[in-house]
């Protein structure tokens, strides 16, 4: 079947704009990029008209929680993959914290035939590090590998023994895997819920001290250094925390790293009351904060923006706030949130942020997709970044709408979604 998307406006690199084009999809491929100038034959192909439309590669998600299988109040497959495609997402890796955990291969297989019969987008799971992300066994790698996983991680938790931690990169890297590491140190958090900053001291509350996540990203970078995997730290959020992965980054090791748009846009002084929608893992820091982890963006310390989509229920949510879950979702405000904050205000190039959200991903986990090129898969996404609107959490695809983001007026919302060269989500169809 071929598709032909006409008149999108494609980021140009090299001058700096954008550059309309034509563009034709064949059999799950981006088979042709012309000048906007011809007048292609279409003949009998399916044409969408993407006059005035930002047309960029498929937005990339290194880092989602789809809680399927075992919390499908929360989420699942189908869902799951409906709010990626609304965001503009094409391909998203799925965190193993489910349950059972994906720690084993029937696990990463469930996910897989899923996704392939209910699912809309492209769905790369990651498996557990340790079985059910305990701490205390490393699961069996290599049948994991086999099974389709693409990298091992804990998230949810850290991993807490460094024995462990090394024994996990000897192993990955012998296999070359890549492990992702959520870095938390628990003797440093235990009970708390909201970053030492301005917030907790007005509210009376001991805060979580930035070194928790800092110390498991020095340990983990000396031993990524010393076992010589690529290691990835999920959801940068201190200071602390980018210093050493410049310092480890300027010395060789293979680190790299990931930040959340929230961890962008809000700090702790930014949070409303004990509200359950401002509590997330790792937590809100300080302002200085936020501006380190803005650096390191834009320096390429970090190296791509991940949403960390993570749906609880409202009934979890409307818990005290020291038993609410942590996590937000965020497929549906991404892009728009940082298009908003970002690229309006002219801090950013359009080209910087879809980089830091196609291409660099797939630069870094070695992914085909991700590349608006003549060859590469047919991923696209059609974006309007002339439309603004308030986000409302009750039209999410999400089953769930844990947000802080509610109300808030943004720009640049997606409008149709491509995987495979097939239309998987389209603003006019919703
Ligand atoms: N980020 C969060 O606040 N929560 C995540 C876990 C995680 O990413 O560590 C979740 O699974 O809910
Ligand atoms: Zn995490
Ligand atoms: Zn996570």
């Amino acid at each position: 079947m071929t598709l032909w998307i006409l008149n999108g406006n494609v980021w140009d690199e090299t001058s700096g704009s954008l550059l309309n084009k034509h563009v034709r999809l064949e059999a799950g491929q981006i088979a042709e990029i012309i000048d906007g100038a011809n007048t292609p034959d279409t003949g009998s192909a399916e044409v969408i008209d993407a006059a005035g439309k930002l047309l960029s590669a498929g937005l990339i998600d290194m880092h989602v929680h789809l809680r399927d299988p075992g919390f499908e109040y929360k989420e699942d497959i189908a869902t799951g993959t409906r709010s990626a495609a609304k965001g503009g997402f094409t391909t998203i890796a799925c965190m193993p914290n489910t349950r059972p955990s994906t720690d084993t291969p029937e696990t990463v297989k469930y996910i897989l035939d899923k996704n392939a019969s209910e699912g809309v987008v492209r769905v790369l799971p990651y498996a557990a590090i340790t079985k059910n992300q305990l701490g205390r066994e490393l699961t069996d790698f290599a049948a994991l590998k086999e099974a389709g996983a693409i990298g091992f991680t804990d998230d949810g938790v850290g991993v807490q023994s460094a024995q462990m931690m090394k024994d996990a990169m000897a192993l990955a890297k012998s296999m070359d895997m890549p492990v992702i590491a959520h870095c938390e140190d628990n003797t440093l958090v235990e009970g708390l819920f909201f970053s030492e900053g301005e917030f907790a001291r007005k509210n009376g509350l001991k805060g979580i001290p930035n070194e928790s996540e800092a110390i498991h990203v020095g340990r983990d970078a000396l031993l990524a250094e010393a076992t010589g995997v690529h290691y990835h730290v999920c959801h940068v959020s201190t200071e602390q925390s980018v210093r050493l992965i410049r310092l480890a980054k300027s010395i060789g090791v293979r680190i790299t790293a990931e930040v959340c748009p929230h961890h962008l846009v809000l700090s702790d002084e930014d949070i409303p009351g004990l509200d359950s929608n401002w509590k997330m893992n790792p937590p809100l820091r300080t302002p200085r904060d936020v501006q380190a982890v803005i650096e390191a963006l834009e320096d390429g310390t970090i190296d791509m923006i991940v949403t960390d989509h993570a749906p609880h229920s409202a009934e979890e949510k409307a818990r005290d706030i020291q038993l609410a879950p942590f996590g937000i979702v965020g497929f549906e405000t991404a892009f728009p949130l940082l298009y908003t904050k970002f690229v309006l205000t002219g801090k950013w190039t359009l080209g910087f942020l879809l980089q830091r959200m196609t291409s660099d991903p797939a630069r870094v986990f070695r992914l085909p997709t991700g590349r608006l090129e003549q060859g590469a898969p047919a991923d696209l996404t059609l974006i309007d970044l002339d439309s603004e609107r308030a986000v409302d959490p009750s039209t999410f695809a999400s089953k769930s709408n844990n947000t802080p983001f509610d109300g808030w007026k943004l720009q640049g919302w997606p409008v149709t979604t491509i995987v495979n060269g097939a239309v998987v989500y389209s603003e006019s169809a919703n």
